[in-house]
């Protein structure tokens, strides 16, 4: 990271959910391909500093609210860059392209249809995705589960993994067609098992022990999310080998369902994280008040069981 250029860029949100992206000129590095706004840090500048004053000057914005989104380490054959990626939620002024870009506001699905420098795509990913992701407790009611979904849902949750270790294969798969159709479009759904799932749009969490068995082509096969629990640096490795497109990285604190395991901690997880581009959620023992400390640790957001339940 040291020889790396630093680059503080910026995920503008803007009210309507839409984010702002510009295209940079044909005589830049990466010149005609779509970015997020920002430029190289100064030496001595603080990081905020740096990303106020890249939008103040490239788009004539001022901040009010900014944290960090996702860090990305990429080599380009000329120059290596950390990509020091900051989630931008308010600021005041009228954004326009103050030295000629073009700017466009685009609703966060449509972002896979421009085309971005390679660093760029788990920046898009982590645009994409929630602060939170939900990990279903085991109930032995389908009709429970249901009244837990839809409070989660008031509580603004949207993205969900099916876990329920205590069915075998025939009841997930019905308990998941069930849920998919009464849940139609509201949650994304990421489901286990040693398939990629089949519905349209549905997504599949692979297990540690399925990284090293799973191949790139049937991963390819989903058509929904990809993600991967981890648990070490061995693990996240090869995660961003196969090629998924987030992790969960546990345990972080001591939780109920999984006593026997050491807690990673704060500063581990930070520091596994530094080394890693990709959106990864720290899970383990964690409720929703603990998102800005997850945030200045580098993940994308909490995962949980229980602390994210009702
Ligand atoms: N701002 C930004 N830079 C990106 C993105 N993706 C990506 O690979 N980069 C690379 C391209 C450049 O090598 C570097 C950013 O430097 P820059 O050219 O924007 O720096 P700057 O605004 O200070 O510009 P300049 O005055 O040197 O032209 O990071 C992105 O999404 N946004
Ligand atoms: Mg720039």
């Amino acid at each position: 990271m040291s020889e790396a250029l630093h680059v503080m860029a910026a995920v503008i949100r803007g009210s309507d959910g839409r984010i702002l992206i510009a295209r940079r000129g044909s005589h830049q590095d990466q010149g005609g391909l779509w970015e997020f706004p920002g430029g190289k840090l100064e030496p001595g500048e603080a990081r905020l500093d740096g990303l106020r004053r890249e939008l103040h000057e490239e788009l004539g914005i001022d901040v009010q609210a900014a944290r960090p989104l996702i860090g990305v380490l990429h080599h380009y054959p000329k120059r290596s860059v950390w990509l020091d990626v900051w989630l931008v939620s308010s600021f005041s002024g009228e954004a326009h392209g103050a030295e000629g870009q073009p700017l466009r506001w685009v609703e966060p699905a449509a972002l896979d249809a421009y085309a971005f420098p390679e660093a760029n795509r788990p920046i898009v990913t982590a645009a994409q995705l929630p602060e939170r992701y939900l990990i279903t407790p085991e109930l032995d009611d389908l009709g429970r589960l249901c009244d837990g979904l839809e409070q989660a849902l008031t509580g603004g949750i949207r993205l969900v993994q099916l876990r329920q270790n205590q069915l075998d294969a025939p009841a997930y798969a019905a308990w998941a067609e069930q849920l998919l159709a009464r849940f139609d479009g509201r949650i994304d759904w990421l489901f286990k098992g040693s398939h990629a799932p089949h519905w349209p749009g549905a997504g599949w969490h692979l297990r540690a022990s399925q990284l090293g068995e799973v191949s790139r082509e049937e991963l390819a096969r989903c058509s929904g999310w990809t993600a991967a629990s981890c648990h070490n640096a061995n693990e996240l490795q090869q995660a961003l080998a196969l090629g998924v497109d987030f992790v969960t990285l546990s345990p972080l604190l001591p939780t109920a369902s999984h006593p026997q395991a050491t807690p990673l901690g704060w500063e581990q997880a930070a520091a596994l994280l530094r080394d890693f581009p990709k959106p990864a959620y720290l899970l383990g023992g964690l409720t929703t008040p603990q998102l800005p400390e997850a945030w200045q640790h580098g993940a994308q957001g909490i995962a949980g069981i229980r602390g994210l339940w009702r």
